[in-house]
């Protein structure tokens, strides 16, 4: 058993989710204990800066290595504060923060519309991808060995480097007879869609797992609530607010017409995209329909809803037989309605109720990643991400 802590911060930025688990077993085939998650928010003047870079703003050289480590610090502290009253552990899976992030074959993206922008480039060319708070740090600051930088190999590989969470919802998911979805809602959506997993050859199973970006999540959402209330609210608590409106579906089928949702996989995506520019489009689109805040924001959510049952019945073999929620949007109870409404009569449950934290999903799949890594486990799955090639994720900083 090896007792690992893994820490992420992701596209939402607000704050690091830090899970403390028990693991394990090998391949596919673990036991994963959760023994405790915390999340720990950012400095509002940390998280300031880091949303002001993902929107595009310029940063030297000098600016990036401090940036680089106030979050390697930031996390350095949120993996000692998570072992507190706890036996230590010997490994941490950190992620970072996820700064930039151009997906595998996609052209570049100025001077075009946020809503058509990607270009198709004439010749594929690689992902690039940026996490900030690197492992050294982190390994040095908490005296643990620590496995970073995870998406780097598998972009290498020409794949997406994201979703990177399916091979770990492979692992903890899976059902002998039910064809089951996992579907993250954190600043932007992704899925992992699972198979059966009895009567299947092994490597025939994994070839049938499929995952891939679906779009935006909270981030729209998120951002409409702070351009809404001034600042005062970063988020619309439980979906009330958008509950209280009435979604213009004009507008959300106006909006499903952009390109992205029409991506077959593998895809991903980020805030370069579903961020301020695309918001601001949004909002201009809104105006001849003279919408009440109320109403923007149930309309935003029905897009979130929407796009994700559109990517199901797009590009998945088959609808699933039951879907979990996970990430800080199954919290939000008008879009877990509404996707319920949009999949019947398929269930829509969150992961709580299979016996793993909807809130620490993604921090639990760092660490299960760093134990991988350690094994000599390749963490990648080609058919999600598009890589030539399974990798050995993440890069392993010792402690010294
Ligand atoms: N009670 C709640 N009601 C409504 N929304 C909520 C609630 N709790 C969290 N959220 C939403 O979830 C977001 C955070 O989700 P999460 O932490 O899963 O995102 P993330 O991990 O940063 O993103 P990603 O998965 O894209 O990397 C918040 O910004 C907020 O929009
Ligand atoms: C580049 C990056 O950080 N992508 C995130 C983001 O947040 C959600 C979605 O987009 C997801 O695919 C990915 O993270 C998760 C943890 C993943 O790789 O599985």
């Amino acid at each position: 058993m090896t007792r690992v802590i893994g820490l992420i911060s992701g596209t939402s930025v607000d704050g690091i989710d830090a899970a403390l688990v028990n693991i394990s077993g090998t391949d596919f085939d673990l036991q994963v204990e959760f023994v405790a998650g915390a999340t720990y928010p950012y400095q509002s003047h940390l998280r300031e800066r880091i949303l002001a870079v993902c929107a595009g703003q310029a940063i030297s050289m000098a600016e990036l290595a401090e940036l680089d480590d106030a979050i390697a610090i930031a996390f350095a502290q949120a993996a000692q504060n998570i072992q507190v009253d706890h036996q230590p552990a010997t490994l941490i899976g950190s992620h970072g923060q996820t700064v930039y992030h151009r997906p595998a074959g996609v052209g570049d993206r100025e001077n075009t519309s946020p809503h058509h922008p990607t270009t198709p480039s004439p010749h594929h060319r690689l992902g690039y991808t940026l996490q900030l708070g690197r492992g050294a740090v982190i390994a040095q600051l908490t005296g643990i060995t620590t496995v970073s930088n995870f998406r780097v190999a598998d972009i290498a590989a020409g794949g997406q480097g994201a979703p990177l969470v399916s091979p770990v919802d492979a692992a903890l998911f899976s059902h002998p007879q039910e064809a089951r979805c996992i579907q993250n809602i954190g600043g932007i959506g992704n899925l992992t869609y699972l198979p059966p997993r009895q009567n299947t050859q092994p490597d025939n199973w994994l070839e049938k797992i499929r995952g891939w970006d679906t779009g935006p999540g909270n981030s729209l959402l998120d951002l409409a609530v702070q351009y809404l209330t001034n600042g005062t609210k970063t988020y619309d608590e439980n979906g009330s607010w958008a509950a209280s409106g009435t979604p213009c579906h004009a507008l959300v089928e106006h909006w499903l017409e952009q390109e992205y949702f029409h991506l077959p996989p593998p895809k991903s995506t980020g805030r370069e995209l579903f961020g301020v520019d695309y918001l601001q489009e949004c909002i201009k689109d809104s105006e001849p329909y003279q919408l009440s805040a109320a109403d923007l924001l149930a309309t935003l959510t029905e897009l979130t809803a929407v796009s994700i049952v559109h990517n199901y019945r797009s590009f998945l073999p088959k609808l699933p037989e039951r879907v979990f929620l996970c990430g800080g949007g199954s919290r939000n109870l008008y879009l877990k309605n509404r996707l319920q409404q949009l999949l019947e009569p398929v269930p829509v449950l969150t992961t709580d109720e299979v016996g793993l934290s909807a809130d620490f999903k993604e921090a639990i799949a760092f660490a299960v990643l760093a134990y991988w890594r350690q094994l000599g486990f390749p963490g990648n799955l080609p058919t999600v991400t598009g890589a030539s090639k399974r990798v050995l994720l993440g890069e392993i900083n010792f402690s010294q």
